[in-house]
Protein backbone atom coordinates (compact mmCIF):
# COMPACT_ATOMS: atom_id res chain seq x y z
CA UNK A 1 0.00 0.00 0.00
CA UNK A 2 2.98 2.15 0.38
CA UNK A 3 6.33 1.59 -1.21
CA UNK A 4 9.76 3.59 -0.31
CA UNK A 5 12.68 3.66 -2.35
CA UNK A 6 16.03 4.80 -1.82
CA UNK A 7 14.37 8.05 -1.28
CA UNK A 8 16.29 11.62 -1.13
CA UNK A 9 14.90 14.79 0.23
CA UNK A 10 16.62 17.99 0.59
CA UNK A 11 15.35 21.56 2.34
CA UNK A 12 17.81 23.68 0.40
CA UNK A 13 21.45 22.06 1.20
CA UNK A 14 19.82 20.35 4.18
CA UNK A 15 19.78 16.50 4.00
CA UNK A 16 16.22 15.41 5.36
CA UNK A 17 16.08 12.09 4.20
CA UNK A 18 18.82 10.21 3.07
CA UNK A 19 18.04 7.04 1.28
CA UNK A 20 14.90 5.65 2.92
CA UNK A 21 13.07 2.41 2.43
CA UNK A 22 9.81 1.15 3.73
CA UNK A 23 7.03 -0.82 3.20
CA UNK A 24 3.64 -0.85 4.66
CA UNK A 25 1.53 -4.01 3.04
CA UNK A 26 -2.63 -4.04 2.61
CA UNK A 27 -3.97 -4.82 6.36
CA UNK A 28 -0.50 -3.95 8.08
CA UNK A 29 -0.39 -1.53 11.20
CA UNK A 30 3.13 -0.33 11.05
CA UNK A 31 5.29 2.14 13.06
CA UNK A 32 7.39 4.94 11.78
CA UNK A 33 9.26 6.11 15.32
CA UNK A 34 11.96 8.53 15.97
CA UNK A 35 13.36 11.41 17.80
CA UNK A 36 12.67 15.14 17.17
CA UNK A 37 13.76 16.19 13.69
CA UNK A 38 14.78 12.66 12.17
CA UNK A 39 12.52 13.18 9.03
CA UNK A 40 9.53 11.91 10.08
CA UNK A 41 7.03 14.12 8.86
CA UNK A 42 8.97 14.77 5.93
CA UNK A 43 8.59 11.15 4.73
CA UNK A 44 4.71 11.56 5.27
CA UNK A 45 4.51 14.53 3.36
CA UNK A 46 6.20 13.31 0.68
CA UNK A 47 3.32 10.27 0.47
CA UNK A 48 1.35 13.20 0.30
CA UNK A 49 2.66 14.92 -2.62
CA UNK A 50 3.35 17.76 -0.34
CA UNK A 51 7.23 17.36 -0.65
CA UNK A 52 8.86 16.26 -3.47
CA UNK A 53 11.60 13.66 -3.52
CA UNK A 54 15.14 14.85 -4.71
CA UNK A 55 15.13 11.76 -5.61
CA UNK A 56 13.87 7.97 -5.40
CA UNK A 57 10.17 6.57 -5.47
CA UNK A 58 6.84 6.61 -3.31
CA UNK A 59 4.37 5.21 -4.36
CA UNK A 60 0.80 4.89 -2.21
CA UNK A 61 -1.65 1.99 -3.63
CA UNK A 62 -5.16 2.75 -3.15
CA UNK A 63 -6.63 5.84 -1.43
CA UNK A 64 -4.68 7.16 0.96
CA UNK A 65 -5.22 9.66 3.63
CA UNK A 66 -2.99 11.24 6.13
CA UNK A 67 -3.87 12.83 9.77
CA UNK A 68 -1.05 15.76 9.67
CA UNK A 69 0.81 16.49 12.79
CA UNK A 70 -1.15 19.59 14.52
CA UNK A 71 -4.38 18.84 13.66
CA UNK A 72 -4.57 21.49 11.01
CA UNK A 73 -8.74 21.79 11.68
CA UNK A 74 -10.47 24.91 10.36
CA UNK A 75 -10.71 26.15 13.87
CA UNK A 76 -13.86 28.80 12.94
CA UNK A 77 -16.01 25.85 11.04
CA UNK A 78 -18.13 23.69 12.72
CA UNK A 79 -16.79 19.38 13.44
CA UNK A 80 -19.14 18.41 10.47
CA UNK A 81 -17.88 21.14 8.13
CA UNK A 82 -14.28 20.48 9.14
CA UNK A 83 -15.15 16.37 8.62
CA UNK A 84 -16.81 16.75 5.07
CA UNK A 85 -13.62 19.00 4.13
CA UNK A 86 -11.77 15.30 4.26
CA UNK A 87 -13.91 14.51 1.53
CA UNK A 88 -13.46 15.90 -1.56
CA UNK A 89 -12.08 13.08 -3.04
CA UNK A 90 -14.91 10.76 -2.73
CA UNK A 91 -18.89 11.30 -3.80
CA UNK A 92 -20.09 10.56 -0.56
CA UNK A 93 -19.75 13.32 2.15
CA UNK A 94 -22.51 12.02 4.56
CA UNK A 95 -20.02 11.75 7.95
CA UNK A 96 -22.40 9.29 9.28
CA UNK A 97 -19.83 6.51 8.38
CA UNK A 98 -17.34 8.28 10.93
CA UNK A 99 -19.99 8.75 13.61
CA UNK A 100 -20.00 5.34 13.54
CA UNK A 101 -16.17 4.43 14.31
CA UNK A 102 -15.91 7.80 16.16
CA UNK A 103 -19.58 7.85 18.18
CA UNK A 104 -18.22 11.07 19.96
CA UNK A 105 -18.17 12.88 17.35
CA UNK A 106 -21.81 12.62 16.34
CA UNK A 107 -22.32 14.61 19.75
CA UNK A 108 -19.83 17.48 18.57
CA UNK A 109 -21.00 17.81 15.38
CA UNK A 110 -21.77 21.54 15.64
CA UNK A 111 -19.59 23.00 17.88
CA UNK A 112 -16.53 25.10 16.60
CA UNK A 113 -13.72 22.87 15.97
CA UNK A 114 -11.10 25.53 17.92
CA UNK A 115 -13.22 25.32 20.75
CA UNK A 116 -12.84 21.43 21.39
CA UNK A 117 -10.28 19.97 23.53
CA UNK A 118 -7.21 18.87 22.19
CA UNK A 119 -8.27 14.84 22.49
CA UNK A 120 -11.59 16.20 20.76
CA UNK A 121 -9.68 17.68 18.13
CA UNK A 122 -7.52 14.98 17.35
CA UNK A 123 -10.71 12.76 17.00
CA UNK A 124 -12.30 14.93 13.98
CA UNK A 125 -8.66 15.02 12.70
CA UNK A 126 -8.88 11.29 12.61
CA UNK A 127 -12.22 11.58 11.44
CA UNK A 128 -11.77 13.74 8.49
CA UNK A 129 -9.05 11.68 7.08
CA UNK A 130 -11.26 8.25 7.38
CA UNK A 131 -13.98 10.67 5.51
CA UNK A 132 -12.23 9.83 2.05
CA UNK A 133 -12.95 6.17 3.06
CA UNK A 134 -8.70 5.15 2.87
CA UNK A 135 -7.37 2.20 2.08
CA UNK A 136 -4.14 3.35 3.90
CA UNK A 137 -3.89 5.74 6.83
CA UNK A 138 -0.91 7.61 7.85
CA UNK A 139 -0.85 9.38 11.65
CA UNK A 140 1.46 11.70 12.13
CA UNK A 141 1.93 11.90 15.89
CA UNK A 142 -1.29 11.27 17.37
CA UNK A 143 -0.38 11.18 20.60
CA UNK A 144 1.13 14.62 21.09
CA UNK A 145 0.14 16.53 23.91
CA UNK A 146 -2.66 14.45 24.71
CA UNK A 147 -3.35 12.71 27.86
CA UNK A 148 -3.04 8.84 27.84
CA UNK A 149 -6.25 8.04 28.04
CA UNK A 150 -7.70 9.90 25.18
CA UNK A 151 -4.51 8.69 23.08
CA UNK A 152 -5.72 4.49 24.22
CA UNK A 153 -9.08 5.76 23.18
CA UNK A 154 -7.95 6.60 19.75
CA UNK A 155 -5.83 4.07 19.30
CA UNK A 156 -8.23 1.77 19.91
CA UNK A 157 -10.59 3.16 16.72
CA UNK A 158 -7.61 2.57 14.53
CA UNK A 159 -6.75 -0.60 15.53
CA UNK A 160 -10.39 -1.79 15.41
CA UNK A 161 -10.23 -0.18 11.54
CA UNK A 162 -7.12 -2.06 10.85
CA UNK A 163 -8.45 -5.31 12.19
CA UNK A 164 -12.11 -5.34 11.46
CA UNK A 165 -12.17 -2.80 7.83
CA UNK A 166 -8.40 -4.30 6.77
CA UNK A 167 -7.44 -0.38 6.66
CA UNK A 168 -3.47 -0.38 6.88
CA UNK A 169 -1.97 2.05 8.78
CA UNK A 170 1.43 4.06 9.34
CA UNK A 171 1.80 5.38 12.76
CA UNK A 172 4.53 8.01 13.09
CA UNK A 173 5.00 8.45 16.85
CA UNK A 174 7.90 9.92 18.95
CA UNK A 175 6.47 7.89 21.73
CA UNK A 176 7.48 4.19 20.61
CA UNK A 177 5.97 2.53 23.65
CA UNK A 178 2.69 3.09 22.12
CA UNK A 179 3.24 2.62 18.31
CA UNK A 180 5.52 -1.26 19.38
CA UNK A 181 2.19 -2.11 21.52
CA UNK A 182 0.03 -2.13 18.74
CA UNK A 183 2.02 -2.19 15.32
CA UNK A 184 3.79 -5.46 13.80
CA UNK A 185 6.17 -3.90 12.01
CA UNK A 186 8.73 -0.99 12.76
CA UNK A 187 10.73 1.33 11.40
CA UNK A 188 13.79 3.66 13.26
CA UNK A 189 14.41 6.53 11.81
CA UNK A 190 17.42 8.47 13.25
CA UNK A 191 18.46 11.97 11.00
CA UNK A 192 16.95 11.01 8.00
CA UNK A 193 18.09 7.02 7.60
CA UNK A 194 16.11 3.78 8.62
CA UNK A 195 18.79 2.81 11.46
CA UNK A 196 16.93 0.06 12.56
CA UNK A 197 13.80 -2.31 11.09
CA UNK A 198 11.52 -5.24 11.39
CA UNK A 199 8.81 -6.72 13.81
CA UNK A 200 8.78 -5.08 16.84
CA UNK A 201 8.87 -7.72 19.22
CA UNK A 202 12.38 -8.24 18.13
CA UNK A 203 13.12 -4.47 18.05
CA UNK A 204 12.24 -4.62 21.57
CA UNK A 205 14.65 -7.46 22.38
CA UNK A 206 17.41 -5.77 20.44
CA UNK A 207 18.72 -3.59 23.35
CA UNK A 208 20.00 -0.33 21.29
CA UNK A 209 16.46 -0.24 20.01
CA UNK A 210 15.05 -0.62 23.46
CA UNK A 211 17.67 1.56 25.56
CA UNK A 212 16.29 4.34 22.96
CA UNK A 213 13.43 4.30 22.54
CA UNK A 214 11.28 2.21 25.17
CA UNK A 215 13.33 3.10 28.14
CA UNK A 216 15.16 -0.34 28.52
CA UNK A 217 12.42 -2.82 27.41
CA UNK A 218 8.58 -3.44 26.76
CA UNK A 219 6.62 -5.60 28.78
CA UNK A 220 6.10 -9.34 27.61
N1 LIG B 1 10.24 23.31 5.52
C1 LIG B 1 11.47 23.03 5.99
N2 LIG B 1 12.54 23.77 5.62
C2 LIG B 1 13.78 23.48 6.06
N3 LIG B 1 14.08 22.45 6.87
C3 LIG B 1 13.05 21.68 7.27
C4 LIG B 1 11.70 21.91 6.85
N4 LIG B 1 10.90 20.97 7.42
C5 LIG B 1 11.72 20.18 8.15
N5 LIG B 1 12.99 20.60 8.06
C6 LIG B 1 14.16 19.96 8.68
O1 LIG B 1 14.23 18.63 8.19
C7 LIG B 1 14.57 17.72 9.23
C8 LIG B 1 13.46 16.69 9.42
O2 LIG B 1 12.30 17.33 9.96
P1 LIG B 1 10.90 16.59 10.20
O3 LIG B 1 9.93 17.62 10.67
O4 LIG B 1 10.56 15.78 9.02
O5 LIG B 1 11.30 15.62 11.39
P2 LIG B 1 10.35 14.85 12.40
O6 LIG B 1 11.02 13.55 12.65
O7 LIG B 1 8.97 14.82 11.88
O8 LIG B 1 10.44 15.75 13.68
P3 LIG B 1 9.24 16.34 14.58
O9 LIG B 1 8.79 15.20 15.38
O10 LIG B 1 9.94 17.41 15.36
O11 LIG B 1 8.21 16.87 13.61
C9 LIG B 1 14.83 18.58 10.47
O12 LIG B 1 16.21 18.85 10.55
C10 LIG B 1 14.04 19.83 10.19
O13 LIG B 1 14.63 20.95 10.84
Amino acid sequence: MITVEELVVRYGSATALDGVELQVGAGEMVALVGPNGAGKSTLVDTLSGVVRPASGRVATEGRFAHVPEGRQLFGDLSVEDNLRLGAWRVRDRDPRHVYGVLPDLEGLRGRRAGALSGGQQQMVAVGRALMGRPDVLAVDELSLGLAPKIVDDLVRHLVRLNREEGMAVLLIEQNARLAFEVCSRAYVLEAGRVVAAGACDELARGSAVARAYLGGGVAP
